[in-house]
């Protein structure tokens, strides 16, 4: 017989059917399998809501029924199994799950929901690989699966129902019926495993044997492996061998786990290095050691050292070894790039806003997820009602601060947005919350046709002057005013960068209607966000920045869209960078 090598594999080891059902036993000795039988004590009460799907609840129910025997036995038997099999057989109906009635009613209830109609019958099946240690401990493998069997039953008369529950034979068998038994007169049609309907699916359990002794997944195997076989048209079977609980210690692991704890320490590395310049100084003077770099930029020579060494670690910095000298530091390409201040994508301005604003913010990170309330006032010592007006109205040294920040996150992703679409079409466009002006100019760049309008609050246009490029472009004008209040420019493409995440869905609402009211059909926007994945699992960017944020949130390219669509526009394109923003052009209709 073709299954019976499976069997035999587990000849000479000991195997527990961890189950009280007569059939499981039944058929598994039918089937030449030599164990004991040890029935778990397992309660049935798993919370049936918090599984997605009724298949799930069974294989949690056989988990949980065989690893009670499983860690039962070498305490309460004093032997440690090699096997342990556990089953659960539940049936489903109109999205309800049927275990075993609980009386002649319950019985009554089972059967005349499932009269007429075709039913699923699934059985999760978990198998339990002990391996003793050596220092008396054992590890435990889980194994599990589970069968779908369609059913489908006559109409069942009055007559016929209470004539066969009070037969007794519904009272110990899921869903109500025995199809063995007299419960097989109410059966029009079975589709898949017979045995799995009984209690036991017997075919899909010698394949899964197959491949834990013959293939894969040998019993000291640590791998999972996934197999999914599909048997005909009616149902699917699925295979699952999942890992055991991974008690050993992975160096991967551990350096993923350790460059998130120190991901802090990084961070403040790079902002202490940018705040005290020391991209600046090595770009104007490099190849300076830590003595005459801590004089320079008035630090201890032991801190600059320190400093300069970790900067090197984390490729910001390289440092030249000199015979009987003290090492030289200069800045890497990254630090060229990215990190002086004059440099023509420079960070600077952003490393400070999160050095100053965004770090005290998370410093306070706990109270803000237990309060689900803006930390300002813990912060900065003062209660913050709308961070642009805070920014802009405050000190000038914060405006200043927070309009560099948005200057220079404009310039890195600035082209990467002015370029995602063909925008020929459009000749004005308003950046709305456009700040300094440098996402315009690479609007203006990228599309020598079109004029941008920057609309944004008079503090800032006041000041934006000082941002201009050396070359001005005349096809770039500012305009003061509150887009929440005031009356916007005019023009056939509007721009919101980095404005509509700052904002719960009520004020985004205000902003799209005023936007809409402004266009005629045609006429678009163009959005640049960081887009979450649809199931807001990454990118980790966005879901970070959310942790500080105050009042707004992070969307997904379909929340935004649906916003869009409530006034009007339709998403015609999205486009995913791999910049810091993603952007998404909308035409109002
Ligand atoms: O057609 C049939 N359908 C179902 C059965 C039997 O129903 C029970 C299902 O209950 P469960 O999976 O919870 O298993 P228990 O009997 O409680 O035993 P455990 O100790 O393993 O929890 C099962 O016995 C099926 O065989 C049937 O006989 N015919």
């Amino acid at each position: 017989m073709v299954l019976n090598p499976v069997i035999s594999k587990l000849s000479g080891k000991l195997v527990v059917l961890a189950s009280a059902s007569p059939r499981r036993l039944e058929i598994l000795r039918n089937a030449g399998l030599r164990f004991e039988v040890v029935p778990s004590w397992f309660k049935e009460t798993l919370d049936k809501g918090l599984f997605k799907a009724p298949h799930e609840y069974a294989v949690e129910t056989a988990k949980q029924k065989a690893l009670e025997v499983a860690r039962r036995m070498p305490f309460k038997h004093l032997k440690t199994p090699d096997i342990v099999i556990g089953a659960d057989t539940i049936v489903t109906v109109d999205g309800m799950i049927l275990e075993k009635p609980v009386d002649k009613h319950d019985a009554y209830r089972m059967l005349s929901s499932l009269s007429g109609k075709e039913h699923s019958v699934f059985t999760g099946v978990a198998i339990v690989l002990c391996h003793e240690k050596e220092n008396e401990e054992v590890d435990y493998q889980l194994i599990d699966f589970y069968e779908e069997t369609k059913v489908k039953f006559a109409d069942l008369s009055e007559d016929m129902l209470w004539e066969y529950i009070n037969s007794g034979e519904p009272m110990d068998k899921a869903g109500g019926y025995g199809i063995q038994a007299l419960g097989g007169m109410l059966v029009e049609y079975v589709h898949g495993d017979f045995l799995n309907v009984v209690g036991f699916p017997l075919n899909h359990f010698c394949k899964q044997l197959d491949l834990i002794y013959n293939h894969c997944a040998s019993s000291s195997d640590q791998e999972s492996a996934s197999v999914h076989v599909s048997h005909n048209g009616t149902h699917t079977t699925s295979i699952t061998t999942q890992p055991p609980p991974n008690l050993e210690l992975k160096n991967q692991d551990l350096q993923q786990i350790t460059a998130l704890m120190d991901g802090f320490k990084a961070s403040k590395a790079l902002f202490t290095a940018s705040e005290l310049c020391v991209f600046d100084l090595l770009h104007s003077r490099p190849r300076l050691d830590a003595a005459q770099v801590a004089q320079e930029i008035k630090a201890s020579v032991k801190g600059t050292e320190c400093l300069l060494e970790a900067c090197v670690s984390l490729g910001l910095l390289k440092s030249k070894e000199r015979t009987l000298q003290k090492p030289v530091y200069e800045n890497t390409d990254l630090a060229m790039r990215f990190l002086r201040s004059d440099a023509p994508f420079s960070l600077h301005g952003y490393i400070q806003h999160c050095n100053n604003t965004i770090w005290p913010l998370f410093s306070h990170l706990e109270s803000a997820v237990r309060e689900g309330t803006n930390q300002h006032e813990k912060a900065f010592g003062k209660i913050s009602k709308d961070v642009f007006q805070d920014a802009y109205y405050n000190s000038q040294e914060v405006k200043l601060r927070f309009m560099n920040a948005m200057h220079s996150i404009a310039k890195v992703t600035g082209k990467a947005v002015a370029t995602a679409f063909d925008l020929s079409r459009y000749k004005t466009a308003c950046d709305l919350g456009g700040c300094t002006g440098a996402m315009a100019y690479e609007f203006t760049k990228a599309h020598p046709g079109l004029s941008v309008t920057v609309f944004d609050l008079p503090a800032v246009v006041e000041m934006s002057e000082h941002f201009h490029p050396l070359q001005k472009d005349n096809r770039v004008s500012f305009v003061a005013g509150d887009f929440f209040k005031d009356e916007l420019p005019k023009a056939d493409l509007y721009i919101l960068a980095r404005i509509l995440h700052d904002w719960p869905d009520e004020k985004v609402h205000i902003l799209l209607r005023k936007i809409a009211d402004a266009c005629t059909p045609g006429c678009g926007l163009l959005i640049s966000e960081i887009f979450l994945d649809e199931d807001r699992g990454a990118p980790s960017r966005g879901l970070l920045q959310a942790l500080s944020m105050s009042e707004g949130k992070q969307r997904s390219a379909t929340e935004y869209s649906l916003l869009l669509k409530s006034h009007g526009f339709i998403a015609a394109h999205v486009r995913h960078t791999d910049n810091f923003l993603d952007a998404m052009l909308c035409i109002k209709v």
